[in-house]
């Protein structure tokens, strides 16, 4: 019995464009102005150091790793010290109205029913915790956040790394086989079924599902039903 979803955000909860059209270039254009007006921020400066380390420079000048997160932005580098940084920028464009996070729209009936059928829902994303937090506070049907139990980004470990997912199920309490993971990403799918994780590829139109899918693959969250989602 399924007592656990965990979900994915982009391309799963919600289309690649919004992130790509949307937050990528919001991020990108306030980069250098954020960082040059929080030289004071420990936290910011943590994740600056952070970034160069992961890029192996020694000693790098602002200037330096600005280009750098410029850089992994275009190339959607899957960096834990890059997506801390976009979430901190990020929070004031959901705060000022600018934008409000895009859902699919069966994404928010769909959490709520499985919430009120007792399940727990929890979300693994590459964005951080707080752009998670911020995503799902002000998305287009709302703040969402109360339906969530908890929310996991790469800082617990890498999307298709098996050990997150170990992880994960040991953080929440739950053996691996009671929760069903969505993703869009198969190799996503494919290490948390090795985690002993259920599975279920989303494939948002116009994607469809792969003819031989290694995954249970559906076109919406409409079409899961979680308590027959087999291993
Ligand atoms: C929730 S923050 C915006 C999304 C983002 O930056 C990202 O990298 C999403 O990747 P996902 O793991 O949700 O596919
Ligand atoms: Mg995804």
């Amino acid at each position: 019995m399924i007592q656990v979803i965990l979900t994915d955000i982009e391309g799963t909860t919600s289309s690649i464009r919004f992130v790509k059209d949307v937050l990528f270039p919001y991020a990108r254009q306030r980069l250098p102005a954020f960082v040059e007006t929080h030289a004071d921020d420990a936290d910011v400066q943590h994740w600056l150091q952070e970034a160069a380390k992961e890029a192996g420079l020694v000693s790098a000048s602002q200037q330096e790793i600005i280009d750098l997160l410029i850089e992994w932005i275009d190339a959607d580098r899957k960096s834990t010290a890059l997506k801390a940084l976009q979430g901190m920028i990020w929070k004031d464009g959901y705060a000022s109205g600018e934008y409000r996070a895009h859902l699919y729209p069966e994404v928010a009936a769909r959490l709520r029913a499985w919430k009120d059928a007792g399940k727990r829902l929890y979300v693994y994303s590459s964005g951080s915790v707080p752009a998670q937090k911020l995503f799902f506070g002000y998305s287009e049907a709302g703040d969402l956040t109360p339906l969530f139990d908890g929310y996991f980004d790469t800082e617990v470990g890498g999307k298709r790394d098996v050990e997150s997912y170990r992880r994960i199920a040991a953080a929440i309490g739950a053996t691996p086989d009671t929760i069903v993971f969505l993703s869009d990403i198969v190799e996503e799918l494919d290490a948390a079924r090795a985690a002993g994780l259920r599975t279920t590829l989303l494939a948002r139109a116009p994607t469809t599902c792969p003819a031989e899918a290694a995954h249970r693959c559906v076109a919406d969250f409409d079409a899961i039903d979680v308590d027959r989602t087999t291993p």
